[in-house]
């Protein structure tokens, strides 16, 4: 079983390798990139909070400095991290995808620009001039390994022809695994990804069950709602891919969720222990929201998201 954590939106965040020198992460979503392209051409747009040093390619929001996240990738996957990139998040309440040649497009410039490094179509010194010839590497050489769809507005149409053209770049690239995964709300269907996960393949679904009362995991901790797993495991079972692994989506402190969805470590046991038995399957594990809070997190000595290791662990 693993540990996911989102990384890129905390307070004070330190660097990236912080985080890969810790063993009690397995997964680490790189948040966000938070404006999509409006049409086919046009860039999309990121923000990671403190990192980076505020520059863009000129005339997008892309953001061109991230020169610590470039230099630690490499140590991450070579401590055995997977490193997504995450679309979306919860700023992003005005982004789509118009129509599916932008999805198309959008699913290129993120394989040409962060995933395997390709110096015939993208340019490591990209400038304006270089527009619509080749593609800017803002991470430059380093890659990821797949992307995340962390989409919570203004979803359904596009992402399945987004994810389905990722998919398609993957079969290309024979020199490694790629993945993808997705981070819906617990009620079902999920108005913004649902459709993506009936019609693409996903390999982890970590869904948030700390924003919506009613079906989350606070809910099966105070015996009110219906905490939602075991439908979960039939939405997956009727998907793109059956056999997608689902992670139990929480927050990683009290302040990093709205009020009444946080779960200490002795609250969040039970449950785990009672879903990952239930569902061999399918249980994947864990996913926090997110790394800088649950580091921030000392609970008798150790970090939120060790306590979470240790329980998928025990
Ligand atoms: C993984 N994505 C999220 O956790 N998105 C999100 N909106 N989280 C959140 C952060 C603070 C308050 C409520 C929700």
């Amino acid at each position: 079983n693993n540990v996911a954590v989102y990384y890129g939106q905390g307070a004070n965040q330190p660097r990236l390798k912080h985080f890969c020198e810790q063993t009690t992460s397995d997964i680490i979503n790189i948040g966000f990139i938070n404006k999509f392209p409006k049409h086919v051409g046009d860039f999309p747009g990121s923000n990671f909070a403190n990192q980076c040093d505020g520059a863009f390619f000129p005339g997008t929001e892309l953001l061109s400095g991230c020169h610590q996240i470039w230099q630690d990738i490499p140590s991450c996957k070579a401590a055995g991290k997977t490193i997504l990139l995450s679309i979306g998040g919860g700023t992003a309440t005005a982004q789509s995808i118009p129509d599916e040649a932008t999805a198309v497009w959008f699913a290129d410039f993120l394989w040409y620009s962060f995933g395997p490094y390709n110096s015939a179509i993208s340019s490591l010194g990209w400038t304006e001039e270089l527009a619509g010839l080749a593609f800017p590497r803002p991470f430059l050489t380093s890659s990821v390994d797949g992307f995340d769809f962390d989409i919570e507005y203004n979803g359904g149409v596009g992402y399945a022809a987004m994810i389905n053209r990722l998919r398609w770049h993957f079969t290309k690239s024979t020199e490694q695994t790629y993945y993808i995964s997705g981070a819906p709300q617990c009620p079902i269907p999920d108005a913004q990804l649902g459709d993506a996960i009936a019609n693409s393949h996903f390999d982890f679904i970590w869904v948030q069950w700390y924003n919506t009362g009613g079906c989350s995991a606070a809910d099966w901790v105070h015996g009110t709602g219906k905490f939602n797993f075991d439908d979960w495991v039939s939405v997956i079972e009727k998907s793109a891919n059956p056999n997608a692994k689902l992670f139990i989506g929480l927050p990683a402190s009290k302040d990093a969720a709205n009020a009444g969805f946080y779960l200490t470590p002795k609250e969040v046991k039970p449950l785990v222990k009672t879903y990952m038995d239930k569902h061999p399957k399918h249980f994947g594990g864990v996913m926090l929201w997110e790394a800088t809070a649950g580091d921030n997190n000392v609970i008798d000595g150790s970090t939120y998201t060790e306590h979470i290791k240790d329980i998928l662990y025990d």
